[in-house]
């Protein structure tokens, strides 16, 4: 049954794919023949890696190889460095880089380009990894009856896809009842979001949901409305995602979803007032002032814009074609709002906020000329933004500039935040700040706006049924590296946290794939022999960098020496800003000086460099293989929250309009004062609350209180990495085949079935720096040469008796290990494929169904002799 399953789904596939594994002519057994006897390299360069024959010579100094490269012709002495053994053509597409004979970089990459070039574009990389490369292109491999065939399926039965790591995912659910997580990873653009959402749909699916709280037409209408409110156009994406999500799935007893929760986190709210080419706010501004029409066009005063009147913020859309998808979209938010049970009140209310925003944006700030006093630019713009807030333009002036309409302060009026000058004021140009009080009121009017619509996204999935367990999936918004798609004016500060944000990820999939499983052979007292080179830690951790970025003052080291109290008083990148950011007479050139004061020693050199534009430093983030220039400009500014954006709850809360001032009410809940909005949606998810570090570090920490962006960035980012270290974890590395695949409308990039094309759609140098980057050929390593399943021995002896001959009903024994032991004695496995440890410690599946892997798994399927296989084949049939 499960080999027609797998020939099915690699079918829809690629007929080439399946028709050159099964049908071996003579020829292709010449080849491997041939190949064996031959000594097979890759020959590395810069441009990638090209087949290579070594040519024995007892002359070549030492260090060097001689080598016939295949394609050309040519005969070459080169570095040993720059050759690694190549696999035999069976290996090309194996379903799991762990099944690789020679486990290299080349032959990894490729493995994923052969299998790309065959649209096979999942690949697992160790039995919790799995390796995703955008296709660019829509295929036929995400639908309910691909989803029906891995439903039920263990680990071992499915061929790599996005189903199936969901699927383990559930099926670890069920089994353990403990809680798991999908961990969605990549450069902007390479697929997280997309994956994420089939690994959602997935979970739904396959598993049903009780009185269909979570239906799949639901969750596609809650991705438009996300989609709508906080994905924007940017260089690197066409549809960048720019918040975290964290996206919780809850199962009851009899595995069924009961409900669902969204909570966000880092939203890059200052997204609505960015104005960088080629890029847009989100995308809902646009779509609504294109797309509402008739009497709520005139109901949100859009309907009388003066063309003189310029937004400072949102440009207008002058494309015909752009105009006309974005009244399509329009439309598509409101049906998605209808589907989700947000009524038409308040939808209306929600676009009425975008529409103040909006005008808001046309009001402006200038100086009155007769008292040198802010005051709108444009009265009727600021009228009309007020008129939809529920405020009047007195009140509004008063919180922005401290003043009435007329620019004379009201006697009794309360001290605005914005008038008393704060120590990042101090040599900005002046007339700026007028500007930064609206800045800060849009930043916090849209940041409440967000946290409203999903409130009532949350809504629309909550029940109140018991929950046993969930399964959490988090995207967050990509690695950022402009450079790469040609913005040369190099990275912000927003582009540094979601930087920060992917390095923790990876340092987290760095502890959970290659220091935690190191530290249980260590604890279980069970011998590994792993290569000398996974052990580099040096220059392979992403520990380092991240502690550039937001290590706090050791404060317990001791002192003994100056290098002592220097290395002591080191602290990271954010802390560095966010002290910076209110010292007096500070600003950017300051902060980068202190920056490179600190970190200017050779430890650092490798991590951090000075480039020659002004206030420019260069990062090289993830292990070395992306180096991102930052531009620290306006950073103090930046990195400290606009008093301002706090002030916009209250116009929301105390809104003349009761409905309006009921929502945001009903949104914030009784006493919750908190400004991010990080802890808000969560107060119906049981797994949430499970995971109490949320609350915890989310809520009134010492960053929110000091209003630092950095701080509260730093402790967003560890309250997500403790939520899902108390789960199993599970990693999607998402990969781009090329640096703009991203960048143009899906489809536009078919790849051709018959592999041609590869070589231009796949940009191997890019593809290498990812690999790296994402530690795949070191996890993969220590997965193949160590013990990655394991089970306690007592529950392996109860499960598996049956194989050893062994009938009885099972009970404890007195040594469980001796007991395991002689069990494995009979079953006569091979040594290497298993360790007894505390628990039992084994290296392939015990439980081992044939299918397309069997050519592939390599030496050690081959150990399992015959009689095994048919009596594990009959207790799995008697199992399933
Ligand atoms: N599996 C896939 N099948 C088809 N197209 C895909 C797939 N994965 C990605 N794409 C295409 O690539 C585009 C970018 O993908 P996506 O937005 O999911 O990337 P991302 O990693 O989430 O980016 P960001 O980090 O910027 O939010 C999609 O709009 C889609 O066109």
């Amino acid at each position: 049954m499960q080999i027609l399953f797998k020939n099915y789904l690699v079918s829809l596939m690629s007929i080439e794919y399946l028709a050159e594994h099964y049908a071996k002519t003579e020829e292709h057994l010449e080849k491997e023949k041939q190949w064996l006897e031959n000594e097979k390299l890759w020959f590395m360069h810069r441009s990638g890696f090209t087949i290579a024959t070594k040519i024995p010579d007892e002359n070549v100094e030492s260090g060097k190889v001689k080598i016939y490269v295949d394609q050309t012709g040519e005969i070459l002495t080169v570095d040993e460095d720059d050759v690694e053994v190549a696999n035999p053509p069976q290996f090309d597409r194996v379903e799991d880089l762990t099944h690789l004979r020679r486990l290299n970089e080349s032959s990894i990459l490729h493995t994923l380009r052969q299998r790309f070039a065959f649209n096979l574009i999942h690949t697992y990389a160790s039995n919790s990894t799995l390796i995703v490369i955008n296709p660019m292109a829509p295929l036929a491999i995400y639908s309910e009856k691909v989803v029906s065939l891995f439903k039920g399926c263990k680990s071992e039965d499915m061929p790599p896809h996005i189903y199936s790591i969901s699927q383990s995912s559930y099926h670890g659910m069920l089994s353990s009842r403990r809680d798991q997580s999908l961990l969605f990873l990549g450069r902007s653009g390479s697929g997280k979001t997309t994956n994420f959402r089939h690994a959602v749909q997935y979970l739904v699916t396959a598993a049903g949901s009780l009185n269909k709280v979570v239906t799949v037409e639901k969750l596609a209408a809650l991705w438009t409305v996300l989609e709508n409110f906080g994905n924007c156009k940017t260089v690197l994406n066409a549809n960048a995602t720019r918040f975290t999500q964290i996206f919780s799935l809850d199962y009851d007893q009899s595995g069924l979803v009961t409900s669902a929760t969204i909570q966000i986190l880092l939203l890059e709210k200052n997204r609505i007032v960015k104005k960088l080419d080629n890029e847009t706010t989100f995308h809902i501004m646009q779509r609504l002032l294109c797309g509402v029409e008739g009497r709520l066009r005139k109901e949100l005063l859009l309907d009388n814009l003066s063309v003189n009147e310029a937004n400072h913020f949102i440009p207008p859309v002058l494309k015909h074609e752009e105009r006309q998808r974005s009244q399509t979209e329009f439309i598509k938010v409101c049906s998605s709002m209808n589907i989700l049970g947000i009524t038409e009140m308040e939808q209306k209310l929600i676009f009425a906020v975008l529409s103040a925003i909006y005008h808001l944006g046309c009001a402006g700030a200038v100086k009155a000329p007769s008292n040198n006093r802010y005051q709108f630019a444009n009265p009727q713009a600021a009228q009309r933004a007020c008129t939809l807030l529920g405020t009047t333009v007195e009140e509004l002036s008063r919180i922005l500039f401290g003043t009435g309409s007329g620019g004379m302060v009201t006697p009794n009026a309360p001290r605005a935040p914005f008038r008393t000058p704060s120590p990042i004021d101090k040599g900005f140009d002046r007339e700026a700040v007028g500007m930064e009080a609206i800045e800060g009121m849009l930043v916090g009017l849209y940041s409440e706006l967000f946290n409203c619509v999903v409130h009532l996204l949350n809504r629309s999935l909550s029940s109140s049924t018991h929950t046993v367990a969930s399964v959490l999936l988090v995207d967050t918004p990509g690695f950022q590296n402009p450079a790469t798609c040609g913005r040369q004016a190099g990275a912000s500060f927003d582009d540094l946290c979601h930087n920060y944000l992917q390095e923790r990820l990876q340092l987290l999939f760095h502890h959970t794939n290659l220091v935690a499983p190191k530290d249980r052979y260590a604890q279980e007292n069970v011998e590994v022999d792993f290569d000398s080179s996974d052990n580099d830690e040096a220059c392979s951790n992403p520990a380092l960098l991240v502690g550039l970025l937001d290590r706090t003052a050791q404060n317990s080291v001791l002192r003994t020496s100056y290098a002592d109290l220097h290395e002591a008083d080191r602290r990271g990148l954010l802390w560095l800003l966010d002290e910076e950011a209110i010292y007096p007479g500070s600003n950017d050139e300051t902060f980068i000086e202190r920056l490179f004061t600190h970190y200017s020693d050779r430890d650092h050199q490798l991590l951090l460099r000075k480039a020659p534009g002004n206030n420019q430093f260069m990062l090289h983030h993830l292990q070395g293989t992306n180096p991102v220039l930052y531009t620290a400009k306006g950073w103090l500014k930046c990195s400290r929250e606009n008093p301002i954006a706090r002030a916009a709850t209250n116009v929301l809360l105390e809104s003349t309009k009761e409905d309006l001032s009921k929502l945001f009410v009903n949104v914030r809940g009784l006493g919750s004062t908190t400004f991010s909005g990080s802890t808000l949606g969560i107060d119906g998810s049981q797994s949430l609350k499970r995971a109490s570090s949320i609350r915890r570090t989310f809520g009134g920490n010492a960053a929110m209180k000091r209003k630092s962006v950095c701080l509260q960035t730093k402790f967003t980012v560890d309250g997500l990495i403790e939520t899902l270290r108390r789960t199993k974890l599970r990693f999607v590395q998402c990969m781009l085949p090329c640096h703009d695949a991203a960048c143009n409308d899906a489809g536009s990039n078919l790849l051709k079935n018959d592999g041609q094309g590869i070589n231009d759609l796949m940009n191997v140098p890019l593809l290498r720096s990812q690999v790296r980057g994402a530690q795949i050929l070191d996890s993969t390593r220590l997965n193949k040469q160590g013990f990655p399943n394991f089970i306690p021995l007592g529950e392996f002896r109860r499960r598996f008796r049956l194989l050893s001959g062994d009938s009885k009903v099972s009970g404890p024994v007195l040594d469980e290990r001796k007991a395991v032991e002689d069990m494995m004695q009979t079953l006569d496995l091979a040594l290497t494929s298993y360790r007894v440890g505390l628990s039992l410690e084994r290296r392939v599946p015990i439980i081992y169904c044939g299918g397309l892997d069997t050519c592939a798994t390599g030496r050690d399927s081959r150990t399992y002799s015959k009689e095994i296989k048919s009596k594990v084949n009959f207790i799995q049939f008697l199992c399933t």
